[in-house]
């Protein structure tokens, strides 16, 4: 791997995620904030079992929907990783890309690290890092919409209008990828695969402390779907056809089609 030249290296250290390491005597909501964003690479890859695969895959299979001259949204960047994929991965002459995320602590990180992948190649897609809420953006045409973990966190009665609104945007022969944390209506498989992702947090060496914690900090403000739910809400949106191309426990990823 080609090492950063020292200028250009993102003023962004890669900090273990300790913030719940301690007992805290009332846990707050989960909130996007400074702190996140400075563990948030080693969280995301601690907690979300399939995460680098996942992201890489985005990218290539964006490479295979993106058309040429077309925009690329890639919804709740948080520091750009999906961003970073669809830049090693689309040869689609034109595209550019759409990065959005509604909190100014990874808005302001995305940049830095996009920054520092503009240093290192060369012809990489242009990218606008834009501080918005998804819920009230105004929507270009694109090709390729990316929500890589964000429709969780947004409020249950909102999701099937923005759903409709990004299956409004998308060009035919276009593609939304969306990844999310599965609930499952079975009872048995949804403990069983709780405690499943439970045992991979513990692998990746968080305590038992950590993960009580995070769980109550998530509780309130990540409510995830199950599959059946994603489906019809997709289809309600209107589109056409659903295909799941990843899953690792209780984390899966599809691709909706117009
Ligand atoms: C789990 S993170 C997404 C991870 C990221 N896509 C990745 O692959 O690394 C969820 C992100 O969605 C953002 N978010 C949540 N609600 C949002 C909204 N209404 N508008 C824009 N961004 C939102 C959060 O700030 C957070 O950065
Ligand atoms: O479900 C969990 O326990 C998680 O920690 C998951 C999750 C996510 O899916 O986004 C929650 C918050 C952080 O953004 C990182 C990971």
């Amino acid at each position: 791997m080609r090492a950063f030249p020292a200028p250009c290296r993102p003023t962004v250290n890669r900090q273990p995620d300790q913030l719940f390491a301690q007992p805290l005597d009332q846990v707050p909501d989960f909130v996007f904030n400074e702190d996140v964003a400075r563990v948030f690479p080693d969280m995301i890859k601690r907690s979300v079992p399939g995460y680098p695969t996942i992201v890489e895959n985005i990218g290539v299979l964006a490479g295979q929907f993106a058309q040429p001259g077309s925009l690329l949204y890639d919804l709740g960047c948080s520091l750009g990783a999906v961003t970073q994929a669809l830049r090693r991965h689309v040869q689609a002459d034109g595209c550019r890309v759409i990065a959005v995320d509604n909190s100014s602590a990874m808005v302001e990180r995305c940049r830095e690290y996009l920054h520092a992948q503009d240093a290192m190649f060369q012809e990489l897609l242009p990218v606008d890092v834009i501080e918005a809420d998804i819920l009230a953006m105004d929507w270009q045409p694109a090709s390729l919409v990316a929500m890589n973990f964000t429709l969780q966190f947004i409020a249950p009665e909102n999701r099937l209008e923005l759903l409709s609104r990004i299956r409004n945007t998308l060009l035919p022969g276009g593609a939304l990828i969306l990844s999310e944390k599965l609930r499952f209506e079975d009872e048995q498989q949804h403990a069983l695969l709780t405690d499943l992702h439970i045992a991979f947090k513990r692998a990746n060496g968080y305590s038992e402390l950590e993960i009580a914690q995070k769980r109550s900090a998530i509780e309130n403000v990540m409510l995830p779907d199950s599959l059946e739910q994603h489906r019809e809400r997709l289809h309600t949106a209107g589109f056409s056809k659903v295909v799941p191309w990843f899953q690792c426990l209780n984390f899966a990823s599809l691709v909706a089609l117009p």
